[in-house]
């Protein structure tokens, strides 16, 4: 081969070497490039993809949380405190109303604040410098303009009553979270015992599946409230041994209410025994006065009376007189408070009990039985008219012919010692309830003279 053939061949190689080189950055540039661009497009399909299941994510572990944070949204709504400025604005009232003002003063949520003893319960614990934070569902069981009076009565107090029922748990629990309560006072339920017959799932809803779901919320929260809770007189039921002790027979209801208050007293053994809830039972026994509730017979006896109407009086089967053991509303609420202010913390934390907690069951009645046509007559003083009485045997619809307390065990535990006896409460109340609604002053004249003949 000559020397230029090879010279040329030589150079022809390199420059093929020099070209191959050149492809070879070339290539790995373009490589170097794309996958940069793969490297960051992945990237953000996985930034996207972590933020997607952020948002959604709920953690198996507790479908509950995730199920009550979709309720949570729903409750919020419905009570119209979902944006962020009036949930602010909500939950400093929240904080206001449930912050004692005295020291050591307790912290509670009434239940039923906008009903009769709620109402005059939460407004003696605020007096006396107590946190209280109300709780209602305003439902219509009876004029719920009384009820909004109520409110606006407690309002002049400062206390607040959040709306809301007791089955929803998301709102419940939120009050849990916002506040460390000291004790729940939970007198809201389905009342009434002949209505009973007329709508019997709203006893279950309130007085079973309510409690329930309130003693679910305070058995979690940190700390555990102290509870006392409104049973009934009404769980004597057929007893027929006199005056009722605590130590009586409570297994023969007699109406779905009592049953229901009763089925309550056995719901709070079982959280006292499972959760360590300290929980305290109340029996009240026919509670009346001013600002009571309109569907009890003194209340709408006195409307009838007033606007000329006839009463039904009930006798018993035997053609005996009904009695009542008529229970003034101010000495209710000193037993309210008495109990609350004996009530031994819970035990539990985190749900679980961690020692034996309190659990007690009080009679608080007036010791001193009434019958009917006596509360007619008295009525009738007050309002200077004479009723239209209609005798007649007391219908198969719940109703016992006769109760009577023994209270020596919140006397013993709590000095609770009734003081108002019928006339006196009523008088009370006929003064309220001409005032409330504006009966002519003539009736509020005779009224003041009839005070004595009552
Ligand atoms: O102490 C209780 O455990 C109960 O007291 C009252 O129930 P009740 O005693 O039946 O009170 P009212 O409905 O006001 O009846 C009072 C008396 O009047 C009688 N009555 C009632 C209605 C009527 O038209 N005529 C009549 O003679 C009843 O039989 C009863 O003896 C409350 O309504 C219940 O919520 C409460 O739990």
């Amino acid at each position: 081969m000559p020397p230029s053939a090879t010279a040329d061949t030589s150079k022809t190689v390199k420059l093929e070497r020099y070209n191959s080189y050149l492809r070879k950055i070339h290539s790995t540039k373009v490589l170097n490039a794309s996958s940069k661009v793969l490297f960051r497009a992945t990237l953000l399909v996985a930034l996207v993809l972590l933020l997607l299941f952020a948002f959604n994510y709920h953690p198996l572990s507790d479908s509950r949380a995730a199920a009550s944070h979709h309720l949570h949204r729903r409750s919020f709504l419905s009570t119209g405190i979902f944006s962020s400025s009036s949930s602010s604005a909500w939950e400093k009232r929240v904080r206001q109303s449930s912050t004692a003002k005295r020291q050591h003063g307790l912290s509670v949520l009434v239940t039923g604040a906008a009903g009769f003893v709620g109402s005059h319960c939460s407004i003696a614990l605020r007096k006396r410098g107590d946190g209280v934070l109300g709780f209602d569902n305003f439902n219509d069981y009876y004029d719920t303009s009384l009820k909004r009076a109520r409110q606006n009565l407690l309002e002049k107090q400062q206390v607040f009553i959040v709306e809301g029922d007791l089955n929803d748990g998301p709102l419940l629990r939120k009050l849990f979270d916002i506040v460390p309560f000291t004790h729940v006072l939970h007198l809201a339920a389905q009342a009434g015992v002949r209505y009973a017959m007329k709508n019997p799932q709203s006893y279950i809803s309130s007085n079973i599946a309510g409690l329930v779901n309130l003693l679910e919320v305070a058995k979690a929260a940190n700390p555990q409230p102290a509870i006392v809770w409104a049973s009934s007189s009404s769980v004597y039921g057929l007893n027929t041994e006199n005056p009722f002790s605590e130590e009586h027979r409570t297994d023969q209801p007699a109406s779905l209410y009592a049953a229901t208050k009763k089925a309550g007293e056995e719901i709070a053994h079982t959280y006292n025994h499972i959760y360590g809830l300290s929980l305290t039972g109340l029996r009240f026994f026919t509670v009346y006065g001013p600002w009571g509730r309109p569907d009890m017979a003194y209340f709408f006896f006195t409307k009838a009376i007033l606007h000329g109407k006839s009463i039904d009086i009930y006798r018993t089967q035997d053609n005996q007189e009904v009695a009542r053991d008529f229970t003034y509303i101010d000495d209710i609420v000193k037993g309210c408070v008495g109990a609350l202010d004996t009530a031994e913390k819970s035990t539990g934390s985190g749900g679980k009990k961690r020692g034996p907690a309190q659990l007690r069951v009080y009679n608080l009645g007036n010791t001193s039985p009434v019958p009917v046509g006596r509360l007619v007559s008295i009525l009738e003083g007050l309002l200077g008219t004479k009723a239209k009485k209609h005798l007649i045997k007391m219908p198969r619809n719940g109703d016992v012919p006769y109760t009577h307390a023994n209270v020596s065990l919140a006397y013993r535990d709590f000095g609770y010692k009734p003081t108002t006896d019928l006339a006196t409460g009523l008088r009370k109340f006929v003064k309220w309830y001409v005032g409330y609604y504006g009966i002519q002053p003539r009736v509020k004249k005779e009224n003041s003279h009839a005070d004595d003949s009552a």
